[in-house]
């Protein structure tokens, strides 16, 4: 029986995210983050569960309220997880702090201190489960002047990170000991670190290209002898890696920059002897990584793709479904777990893949845990069912149109639930531009949609879930992606009946882009919301963390080689013809668009007599709507509804 009560933006309280589902090798046992949003403390209270794998009893282990990121040992007896603290400086500057704890499976609740750090960027057991490798941030920035001589300067989520290396160790877990990986390089970021399972090599994958961080080497550590050498160079990507149980090959997550940034991640296989590389993945011609957005998600720690003597298990996005695949070197990939109009989200599998824990969501369904075993899926925890039946919440319909060059375009709409009288309607645009909406649960469209407006979302050209070729839209920023949209309204008004009269726009990041650049292009709209977004391509590419080759490999400019194309795919250059009225939301912590994209654009609109809005947020960056501090996300969405509501109004007979 659906709830009564109206999905208000103040409905994230009490909402539980689930999230790391990590199953100990020996598959006895699930371990997972719960996360409570709390808007009484401001916060997200996490906690570390278990549940029994054969009784389905379920155990806390740790009861936070800050503790996440499970990480099981090979023996499944221990585990190791994160405990966020607060630190701060001497000058009171808020410093990440995270303490790795160790705790045993037989006796919940006590944990010991390894090591206090910055940050945890991979963990790997040793398989003796006495030691792990770590990659971890090092280095803080200078407390009163900043002495820069480095980039990036800044990075979204961490702050000045132009002192940051991040540096491969052992860590011994029972002493705290930590011991330094050394690979001889003067500037380095670790991505990923994998322990081979005859516990003699540590892979590592490493940007040593200070100017080129995405190009990625991969190391062979030798344990015994401390030695290591290259086995791959210029690599991209996510650089994920993992051994083959019999520690001879390595699988690689990634890709070699065919599309750029727009290429599909691939499995690779990585003869670590002969520096030989295949592509396990290619024919599906598919992202093999999750891309679906959502905005109930909370941190996770696991590996992307797991190597287990059943093959290589990962994750591939497909028409906004997010399907659990396996290959074995040799073979043709096969999903393993289709989840149907549904997302698996996260996943780990025992050590003879007869196991397999993962998260799974629909557009109705936050995350909760899930067994699959012997065929059988069976969902083992039940986190988020009293919230939702306090709300009624409306099924979205799946639609496609052709178009005008013949491609199909995929795209929903949410509709307001039952009982809810229709306001207007939204388009929002998602960002990347390489993500795609699909069957993610998105509170804040239940919190749109609740309030009376029906939410359309669409994957343009650009987005992910099809094939390399539909995501590859480098240097035609605002050319077919905008047609995929303008020509999805015209779907909608058209075959489902959405009133011309009561539309807006909204979207993040690349979505802000394009709201920003819609609004330059048609006054079809009556009211925009634009956040997090980008009006100036200029001075993008040396404001952000990843701008100066972002912007290159994406738009095909620079701020001094043609520039003019730059300028062109600028929402800015095109202000003097914006009249829609226009909601600016910005968080002034934003290293990936920051906050000049915001203000450009308001200056621009305040002297043209546009009517708009800047609001920033203060202390939040890039990911405000998916992790902010829940009474800032509870304001935004109060923002945005005002916004709406304003410029939207209920007029019924107007088409
Ligand atoms: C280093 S290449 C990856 C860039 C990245 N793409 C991921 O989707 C990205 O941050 N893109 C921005 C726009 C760009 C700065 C022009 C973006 O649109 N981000 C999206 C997607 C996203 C979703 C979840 C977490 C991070 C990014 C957004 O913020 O919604």
């Amino acid at each position: 029986m659906p709830g009564a009560e109206k999905l208000g933006p103040d409905s994230l309280d009490g909402l539980v995210l689930v999230s790391n589902p990590a199953v100990t090798p020996d598959g006895r046992y699930i371990l997972y983050t719960a996360a409570r949003v709390s808007l009484a403390t401001d916060s997200y209270e996490s906690s570390i569960l278990a549940v029994k794998v054969d009784s389905g009893e379920q155990i806390v282990l740790q009861s936070g309220p800050r503790d996440s990121c499970p990480v099981p040992s090979p023996d499944g007896r221990r585990y190791v997880f994160a405990r966020k603290v607060e630190q701060r400086d001497r000058r009171g500057n808020k410093l990440p702090g995270i303490e790795l704890r160790l705790a045993s499976l037989d006796a919940p609740g006590a944990s010991q201190l390894i090591a206090r750090v910055e940050g945890i960027v991979s963990l790997s057991w040793s398989p003796d489960s006495r030691r792990l490798a770590a990659a971890l941030p090092m280095g803080r920035p200078d407390e009163d002047v900043k002495e820069i001589e480095t980039l990036p300067v800044w990075f979204n989520g961490k702050g000045f990170v132009y002192k940051t290396r991040i540096e491969p160790f052992i860590i011994d877990v029972d002493s705290g000991i930590m011991e330094r990986i050394e690979l001889g390089l003067n500037w380095l970021q670790v991505s990923d670190v994998a322990w081979s399972p005859d516990g003699k090599k540590i892979a590592i994958s490493v940007a040593a290209d200070m100017l080129r961080p995405y190009l990625l080497d991969v190391y062979v550590y030798d344990v015994e002898n401390g030695e290591a050498h290259v086995v791959a160079q210029g690599l991209r990507g996510y650089g994920e890696l993992a051994w083959s149980p019999d520690s001879k090959l390595l699988a690689y997550l990634g890709h070699r920059g065919e599309r750029g940034f727009s290429s599909h991640q691939k499995i690779m296989l990585l003869n670590p002897e002969t520096g030989g590389l295949e592509c396990l993945t290619c024919s599906l011609d598919r992202n093999a990584v999750n891309t679906v957005n959502s905005d109930v998600r909370f941190r996770s720690c696991l590996k992307k793709l797991q190597w287990t003597i059943r093959g290589i298990y990962f994750l591939v996005s497909d028409s906004g479904r997010v399907i659990l695949y396996r290959v074995q070197p040799g073979m043709e990939p096969e999903p393993v777990l289709d989840p149907g109009e549904a997302v698996v989200d996260e996943f780990s599998a025992s050590r003879d893949g007869s196991i397999i824990a993962y998260t799974l969501m629909t557009p109705v369904d936050p995350k909760e845990l899930y067994l699959y075993r012997g065929m059988e899926a069976r969902r083992l925890t039940r986190h988020t069912e009293a919230w939702k039946r306090r709300y009624k919440l409306a099924q979205p319909r799946r639609f496609s149109f052709r178009a005008s060059d013949g491609a199909t375009v995929e795209g929903w709409v949410l509709p307001p639930p039952e009982g809810v009288e229709q306001r207007g309607w939204v388009l929002y645009i998602h960002g990347g531009p390489k993500t795609m909406w699909g069957y993610g649960f998105m509170h804040e469209f239940h919190v749109l949609s609740n309030a009376g407006y029906t939410v359309v979302y669409v994957n343009p050209r650009g987005s992910d879930g099809y094939s390399e070729d539909f995501a590859d839209i480098r240097c035609r920023y605002g050319e077919r992606d905008y047609m995929d949209l303008m020509e999805a309204v015209d779907y909608v008004v058209k075959q489902l009946g959405l009133p011309k009269s009561r539309a807006a726009v909204m979207g993040g990041s690349y979505g802000g882009f394009m709201t920003n650049w819609v609004i330059g292009h048609t006054s079809f709209f009556r009211a925009a919301v634009t956040m997090r977004g980008i009006s100036n391509w200029i001075s993008m590419y040396g404001t952000t963390d990843i701008g100066w080759y972002f912007v290159e490999d994406q738009l095909c400019c620079t701020p001094w080689r043609r520039s003019d194309l730059c300028w062109e795919k600028s929402p800015l250059r095109y202000a003097d013809r914006i009249e829609t009225p226009t909601l600016i939301i910005h968080s002034n912590e934003d290293y990936r668009c920051w906050l000049d994209q915001a203000l450009q654009l308001y200056t621009a609109l305040k002297l043209r007599g546009v009517e708009t809005k800047l609001a920033i947020f203060p202390g939040e960056n890039h990911d405000l709507s998916r992790s902010g501090k829940p009474r800032h996300r509870v304001k935004r969405l109060q923002l945005i509804l005002d916004w709406l509501n304003k410029h939207i109004p209920g007029a019924r007979n107007e088409d």
